[in-house]
């Protein structure tokens, strides 16, 4: 089959068509004559003649409208009800061509990171936990934390949070684990180790350590500024801050979303990025989740080694630079949870924690 014969196909009218050519891109993928290195090509080749491209990139927008934008972005990233088009229903869809299911292609993955060691990075909200209205709240079950201890007997295994340490580890509870809190901007290592030196040795990384006074200024602001709207909730995630909006009536968001940019606008050392239902206040130094990923792979030895498979799972657009990471490293498997289809840089995906 040549790219010619591919191309003249018709493109995107009928979803008979689209579905026969599903079909033949997914058995092509999983014949075995091929080499594994062209799937991806293969199944990028497939996505363009079905008119599957990423979207595009949204235009630069103006000051006026940031507000908007970001409560446009936050309900990208947790829409209220998951659409029932046929795009989420088939079997397989667009989308699961794109970014096939890490349970389907579990054999794959397990053939890839052969003779390799495995380092898995998991994420905590939407990936361990599943999404509830108060954060407080978001446990994890008992047989998802038997797992992680599993897994933490056969690999390193870190947990990548927007949370401060000590309340992602009050859900977690398993001192043999990796923890990277606040984005990444606080690292520890496992406490349950012997260690020769005293104190708190097993910090591993605090790049904002300085921002700690001007944070907690900003989440007592915040506090107060945000009281008066109903639902609203400031968590304190140390070196970075959370806005919720999950219990918060829609018609109050932009009235939020003002306030929070009201108190930003005084503090340029800080930026903002939208998650599901959240604003999330942090420093402006270039460090999230995708850096914490390398510096830990640093910390286990493995800066530039080959023979290394991480395994990162996430949720949110926080987890879109760790997928980016390991899609520039040429290593390892980025997996998106979501329900719907959405932009991102991972390879495969998982619907929910249960299937985490
Ligand atoms: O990086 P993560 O571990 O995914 O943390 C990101 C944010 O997760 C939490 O908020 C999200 O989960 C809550 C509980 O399910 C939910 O109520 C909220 O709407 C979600 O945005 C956490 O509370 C935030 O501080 C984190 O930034």
């Amino acid at each position: 089959m040549t790219n010619k014969n591919i191309v003249v196909a018709p493109i995107g009218k009928s979803s008979r068509v689209n579905n026969t050519l599903v079909e033949l891109a997914m058995s092509i993928s999983n014949s075995n004559a091929l080499p594994r290195a062209a799937v991806p090509r293969i199944m990028a080749l497939f996505g363009g003649v079905l008119g599957l491209g990423l979207p595009q990139k949204k235009l630069l927008i103006k000051d006026g409208t940031k507000v908007n934008t970001w409560i446009d972005s936050m309900r990208a990233s947790s829409p209220t009800r998951v659409k029932s088009t046929q795009q989420n229903q088939d079997p397989i869809s667009p989308w699961t061509l794109y970014h096939p299911s890490a349970l389907n292609m579990l054999d794959q993955i397990v053939c890839d990171s052969k003779g390799k060691q495995i380092v898995t990075f998991l994420d905590y909200d939407g990936t361990l936990s599943p999404i509830v209205a108060d954060p407080d709240k978001a446990y994890m079950t008992k047989k998802m934390r038997a797992t992680l201890k599993d897994l933490a007997r056969h690999f390193p295994t870190a947990i990548v949070s927007g949370r401060c340490i000590d309340k992602v580890y009050s859900f977690v509870r398993l001192a043999e684990l990796y923890y990277a809190g606040s984005h990444g901007m606080d690292i520890k290592g496992p406490t349950n180790r012997r260690s020769t030196k005293k104190g708190n040795e097993e910090v591993l990384l605090q790049p904002a350590s300085e921002f700690l006074p001007m944070i907690n200024e900003v989440y007592n602001i915040l506090v107060e500024k945000t009281k008066s709207v109903p639902g609203a909730k400031v968590e304190n995630n140390k070196f970075c801050l959370s806005v919720h909006f999950r219990c918060v009536d829609e018609k109050n968001w932009v009235a939020l979303a003002e306030q929070v940019s009201l108190v930003l606008d005084e503090y340029p050392k800080l930026r903002l990025t939208q998650g599901r239902k959240v604003l999330e206040i942090r420093p402006t130094i270039k460090w999230d989740k995708g850096k914490a990923l390398e510096f830990l792979l640093e910390s286990l030895g493995y800066a530039n080694s080959d023979n290394v498979f991480p395994v990162y799972i996430g949720d949110d657009r926080t987890d879109e630079d760790a997928f980016k990471v390991l899609r520039r490293r040429g290593q390892g498997v980025g997996i998106l949870v979501s329900k719907i289809p959405k932009e991102t840089n991972a390879s495969y995906t998982l619907k929910d924690p249960t299937e985490v």
